[in-house]
């Protein structure tokens, strides 16, 4: 079960929104809306889920309706149409009670400008979510101590929060946030009022704690290497619509309309795109249990390569066979694969290696990068040209020519 599952969800503003919708739905575009009805699509027609565990990001310009999406989870939106279910639950069926027992409890929200009550100490503030629970102090502040320590915030329980920084009082905000351990952080602009280098620390700070928490996290931002840097996922919003869903990866290397290509266009994708999508799957890997010479040579020549990679039986990644090592081994009445073995010449690497990462890594332009998981099991490789084009912006095959020919 998805954590929150959205779907056909449209949310408009105006007294007229009625016949707004109806309008929408027979696909007049949102700025006609506006003009006959004057009521204005904050979200048209979305349908997504978000899976537990994940930090699922929306992006997109000012005024394109990430907040109003967002706020439509905890019904601080209404929606006009369409269901949202969190944990199963269907939030548009939820009684008052049930909103306010789903928002104290299961949801909390971290906001651009914190939200902090000024002239309370940080324990204070930290606690508020367990105070209006009900919880008794003596058990409320032990807690918010906990969650103060984990944001790096120890010792300084007593101050007020208007005499820290930026940077601190987001912290406080976040640790308010988690203190009554919900399952699922809304973060609109958490990090958008930070200074560069602060907002870049809280940003590799969540992830850290992230992992250790794995909450699902929906964050708002319309920064696009805020979104790759922290989303498994990233919404595009324009305009109140979800032009694309995708993993980072995705969204550099396929964007769905140009709209998101021109987001992504100033994008260093060396650094993003990683290991694991320029690899090649389909390596022709021989196993040394098995797989003979004549089998090698064979398989070279179907697959048009000079050079296989070698498992064993587990997938384990063994090491290259070259064609010229195969001919001898063959000529020689040899069969072992193991007595032409190149190993330890290449480094392996993970799927999530840079693909900026990669190029220092090749010490034969020939030897392919072997993609490995952490048992050291095969995945793939990434080959010399693809990573050069990936890195260069320059044509593969263009590239494979220049390497033919002898050149770099
Ligand atoms: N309460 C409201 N009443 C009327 N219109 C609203 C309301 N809230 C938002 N809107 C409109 O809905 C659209 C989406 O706004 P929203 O604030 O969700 O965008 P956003 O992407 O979060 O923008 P920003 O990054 O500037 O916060 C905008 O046209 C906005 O003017």
């Amino acid at each position: 079960m998805s954590k929150i599952e959205v779907k056909d969800l449209n949310l408009i503003f105006g007294a007229k929104r009625k016949q707004a919708l109806e309008l929408v739905q027979k696909g007049v575009s949102k700025d006609e809306v506006l003009e006959k009805t004057k009521c204005t699509v904050a979200v048209k027609d979305a349908t997504f889920s978000i899976e537990q565990g994940e930090i699922f990001v929306v992006m997109g310009l000012s005024g394109s309706g990430k907040s109003s999406l967002i706020r439509c989870f905890n019904r601080l939106n209404n929606p006009t149409s369409g269901s949202i279910l969190v944990n199963g639950k269907d939030v548009m069926k939820m009684s008052d009670d049930d909103l306010r027992q789903l928002r104290r409890t299961e949801m909390s929200m971290v906001f651009q400008h914190f939200g902090l009550l000024p002239h309370r100490s940080v324990i204070a503030n930290t606690a508020f979510g367990l105070e209006i629970q009900g919880v008794p102090e003596s058990e409320s502040y032990v807690k918010a101590k906990e969650m103060l320590k984990t944001v790096g915030l120890e010792g300084y329980e007593e101050m007020m929060t208007g005499q820290l920084s930026g940077g601190m009082q987001q912290r406080v905000g976040l640790a308010r946030a988690l203190t009554t351990n919900p399952e699922i952080l809304l973060m609109d602009e958490a990090f958008s009022a930070l200074d560069p280098l602060i907002r870049t620390n809280m940003q590799d700070e969540l992830i850290q704690l992230q992992e250790k928490l794995k909450k699902t996290i929906v964050f708002i931002t319309h920064d696009l290497d805020e979104a790759l840097k922290l989303g498994d996922r990233i919404a595009i919003l324009k305009d109140g619509v979800i032009v694309q869903i995708g993993t980072p990866e995705e969204i550099l290397v396929k964007p769905a309309d140009d709209y998101v290509r021109a987001f992504v266009e100033n994008v260093d994708r060396s650094m993003i795109v990683t290991a694991s999508s320029l690899m090649f799957k389909d390596t022709g890997k021989l196993t040394i249990e098995k797989d003979g010479p004549a089998i090698a040579l064979r398989r070279m020549r179907d697959m048009g390569v000079n050079r296989l990679p070698v498992v064993n039986k587990n997938n384990k990644f063994l090491g290259f066979v070259m064609d010229d090592g195969v001919v001898k081994l063959k000529k020689d009445g040899g069969k072992d694969l193991n007595e032409i073995l190149i190993s330890d010449v290449m480094p392996t690497v993970s799927p999530d290696t840079p693909a900026a990462d990669l190029l220092p890594l090749f010490i034969d332009k020939q030897l392919p990068l072997p993609v490995v998981d952490d048992e050291g099991k095969l995945l793939g490789v990434a080959v010399h040209s693809s990573v050069i084009a990936e890195v260069t912006g320059r044509d593969k095959d263009e590239i494979i020519e220049i390497q033919k020919s002898g050149g770099n």
